[in-house]
Order: structure tokens, then sequence, then C-alpha cells
């Protein structure tokens, strides 16, 4: 892992003081998170804690008006275009065309990146492989299972080799083998290819105890530690509930 001048690994993303709100709804307020290089970062909270919409302002679906986000040290909405080349995205909802082939989804989100059509040939081959689906690259979407077509779009995040990956509660309406295969494979890609995740949940048992965590609730960083930490001489659940039950009370 490379290392800058203070021997800190660089980092994939880094948020600091950002907030939103819809109307008079404070969705996010200050929020600040950093996901190191080779990270993987979980983004804990419950519904309405605010983590699509921290995702909708790293992805530039809305617009930060305050604070600065920066993806590989590219400001989004100063030099919007090096940073969304580093960024792949899963989103909360299912986005892949379902009539379409895994290869046809692939080669679409390439040819936005402006990728040649050799060049992501080659480069579906390798993400598909990598998730685990090489022999479905021409299988219709409509024809995989859930945690197939789920490691599919995390393939289609993946084509244009960005260094950060966002996903949004990837697992959700998956049953338990698939859930366990989702997290490894990204887990995999955390230690084999270097990438940060961030990976927004409310599902306790994806963390591990070596992860950072933010915890978020109500649009306010409660926590933001290794979840060993978090847990002290507790489990992380009891800490979890600890603290966004005392913030829910307040
Ligand atoms: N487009 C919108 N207009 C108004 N309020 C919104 C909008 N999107 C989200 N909210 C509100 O903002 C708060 C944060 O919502 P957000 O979806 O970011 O949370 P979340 O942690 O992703 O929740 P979930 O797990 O349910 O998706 C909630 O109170 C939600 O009702």
């Amino acid at each position: 892992m490379a290392t800058d001048a203070n021997n800190l690994p660089p980092l994939a993303l880094d948020v600091e003081g950002v907030s939103h709100s819809y109307g008079s709804l404070k969705a996010l307020d200050e929020v600040s998170l950093r996901v190191p290089e080779g990270v993987f970062a979980a983004l804990l909270g419950i519904n309405g804690a605010g983590k699509t919409t921290l995702f909708s302002l790293i992805t530039r679906l809305y617009d930060n008006v305050t604070g600065s986000i920066k993806v590989w040290g590219h400001d989004v909405r100063r030099k919007p275009g090096p940073a969304l080349a580093e960024l792949g995205v899963v989103f909360q909802s299912r986005s892949l065309d379902r009539d379409l082939s895994v290869w046809q989804n692939l080669s679409y989100h390439a040819a936005l990146h402006g990728m040649s059509r050799s060049e992501s040939r080659a480069r579906a081959e390798a993400v598909v492989d990598l998730v685990r689906l090489g022999d479905k690259m021409d299988s219709r979407v409509a024809a995989l299972s859930g945690g197939q077509a789920r490691r599919a779009e995390i393939a289609r995040a993946l084509m244009h080799g960005p260094r950060l990956l966002l996903l949004d509660e990837p697992t959700v309406g998956l049953d338990v083998k698939s859930r366990l295969e989702v997290v490894e494979l990204v887990r995999d890609l955390v230690s084999k290819e270097g990438v940060g995740v961030l990976w927004a949940t409310h599902l306790l048992d994806e963390i591990r105890p070596a992860d950072q965590v933010t915890v978020l609730h109500k649009g306010q960083v409660l926590a933001d530690a290794p979840a060993d930490e978090i847990s002290g001489e507790g489990t992380l659940s009891d800490a979890f509930l600890a603290l966004t039950g005392r913030e829910a009370a307040a």
C-alpha cells in the first residue's frame, strides 16, 4: 500500500463537513468520514439515517453546497470528471436491464465511460471472472438468481477500473448464502485489488471487528472507529443500540 509523506495511506474517499437538507429536514449534519486505500469501511445506520443521501452527494446526483467530498484527491464539485472516473457504484435498487445479457449491460456502461469495444470485451471478461460469473456473460439478467444479478451489478461497477466502490445496502433481499457470497466477494476486491469500499448497511453481521465503521444516525456521525473499538467489552449490536438509542431519546 502506498503512503504519503506522513506515512498515511492515501484516501480513496474524504468527506469533510457535509450537510444536506430536504426542505426543513436536515438529512445530513456536518458529516465527515474517510476511506483509505484498500480498506473496507462500513456506513452503519438504520432506515432514514442518511446513507443514501450521502451516496447521492458523493455520486453528484445532488450538489454538495457545504463541506467537501474528494475521491482520490479529486473534489467532486470542482473536478467531477476525474472524481467520477475513480468511482464505482452499486445502488440500493436494482439497475441492470433485465432483458439484456450480462455482456450487453457491461458494454453499455463501458461505452458511457468512453471505452472501445475491444477494451470493454477484455475488461468484461476480467470482471465477470472476479465476481465468479465467468459462465454467465451471455445470460439474460432475468435468468440470473438474485445473488448472481447482484454480482453482475458489482461487475458493471468495476468495468471502468474505479479505485473506490460505493455499495448501498447491496445484500438487501438476498438469501443468507447469497449475502455471504456478495460480502466475501467485495472483501476479496479490497484485499486483492486494493480498492477502497464504503459499504452502507444496517446489518451488523456484515461487519468484522477490524472494519472501519461510521455510525450514522439522523444525519449525524455518532461514532467513527474500528468496529472492535466501538464494541468495547460488549457486542457491536449493544454498542450500536446504546449510541442510537441515546440519540433517539435526546
Ligand atoms: N427526496 C427526498 N425528499 C425528502 N426527504 C427525503 C428524500 N430522500 C430522503 N429523505 C429523508 O431524508 C432522511 C435520510 O434518508 P436516506 O434515504 O438518506 O436514509 P437511509 O439511511 O439511506 O435510509 P434507508 O436505509 O431507508 O434507505 C430520511 O428522513 C428521509 O425520509
